[in-house]
């Protein structure tokens, strides 16, 4: 039996003529927190109910610890699904409590945990009300402790933090490393480059129903030309006096700013550094009067790998 949590590959799924997902494969690996990206319409969602049996593919399959989804190994899955929902009758505390039973937890256990957890998460004054008495906020948290309150080996959870405050988008972000740091392995999906960034080990990428990447939070960063930000001078043209290195320099701002300096942006080959472009530019004898690292962002691997998946292949995925 294999030991990877999840394992989908070759995943197709269709409505009619509009293909949902195509060809799609990825894995979460025992103890990793997966980000798994996506704009709007991407697959996401879709990919996550084929890969735990909720829906049925076209094409491929799924395994949870290298069997197809039934009822003994989704026994060690907590889903939280995009469409929220809870029994808007039950206290928070029973509903948690319930979901926990439903995966095997005995009842007093359950009613434990539930304490717990809504403790823990500063919901205890709202034990005792009904989930339709909450906020929408309050309410989605309940439901992802509902989704965890059995200590779940995997948990997949889809869009996790929309809906949420900053504040509660915080507490969940510890909730999840504590969830990890338990051992268990973790997928969620997000538009929220944020997020991933802070937690995940490694990203899947999705757009226009297609895989787009797959591989770690560097080879990400990796896939964007790595820039800086110098300020010299006005009298200085580092553009022409650069010409001949590795780097290329282009004017950022053609007036001089308010400390009289111009800036520049310099484009790094791959495997330089910002280190080695101060190197060279103070061996010139040019006088760096203003340096901005470079802070690439999830965001810009992601609007990048977003628009050329439309190119490719926005218009075949209709018929
Ligand atoms: N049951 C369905 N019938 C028809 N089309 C569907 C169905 N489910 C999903 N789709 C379509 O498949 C595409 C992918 O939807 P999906 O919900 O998987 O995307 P997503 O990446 O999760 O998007 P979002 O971030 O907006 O939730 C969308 O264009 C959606 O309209």
């Amino acid at each position: 039996m294999s030991d990877l949590p999840l394992a989908v590959s070759h995943l197709t799924k269709r409505f009619g003529s509009f293909c949902a997902v195509q060809d799609v494969s990825f894995e979460l690996r025992g103890g990793e927190i997966l980000g798994f990206l996506g704009p709007n319409g991407a697959g996401k969602s879709t990919s996550l109910r084929l890969a735990l049996g909720i829906m049925q593919p076209d094409e491929g399959q799924s395994r949870i610890y290298g069997a197809a989804p039934s009822l003994k190994n989704l026994h060690r899955v907590g889903f939280l699904p995009e469409e929220r929902g809870l029994y808007k009758r039950m206290t928070a505390r029973n509903v948690i409590a319930y979901f926990a039973r439903l995966k095997g937890m005995k009842n007093s256990d359950a009613l434990t945990r539930a304490d717990e957890l809504l403790e823990r998460f500063n919901l205890s004054d709202f034990r005792k009300t009904r989930i339709s008495r909450l906020s929408k906020g309050m309410a989605q948290k309940v439901q992802i402790l509902s989704t965890l309150a059995h200590e779940p080996d995997i948990l997949i959870l889809d869009e996790p933090f929309s809906g949420l405050d900053p504040v509660n988008q915080s507490d969940l972000e510890l909730l999840i490393r504590e969830q990890h740091a338990r051992g268990a392995s973790i997928l969620f999906s997000t538009h929220v480059m944020e997020h991933a960034e802070r937690l995940c080990d490694r990203l899947v990428m999705m757009a226009s129903g297609r895989k787009m990447f797959d591989g770690s939070m560097q080879e990400a960063f990796s896939l964007l030309a790595h820039k800086v930000r110098l300020a010299t001078l006005p009298e200085r043209d580092l553009a022409a006096e650069m010409r001949e290195t590795a780097f290329e320099v282009a004017p950022l701002q053609v007036e001089e700013d308010d400390a009289q300096r111009v800036w520049w942006e310099v484009t790094l080959p791959s495997g330089a550094t910002s280190q080695d472009v101060l190197t060279t530019v103070i061996q010139k004898g040019i006088l760096i009067e203003g340096f901005d690292p470079d802070e690439r962002r999830l965001r810009d691997v992601f609007v990048s790998l977003v628009s050329e998946a439309e190119q490719k292949y926005g218009a075949m995925r209709h018929g």
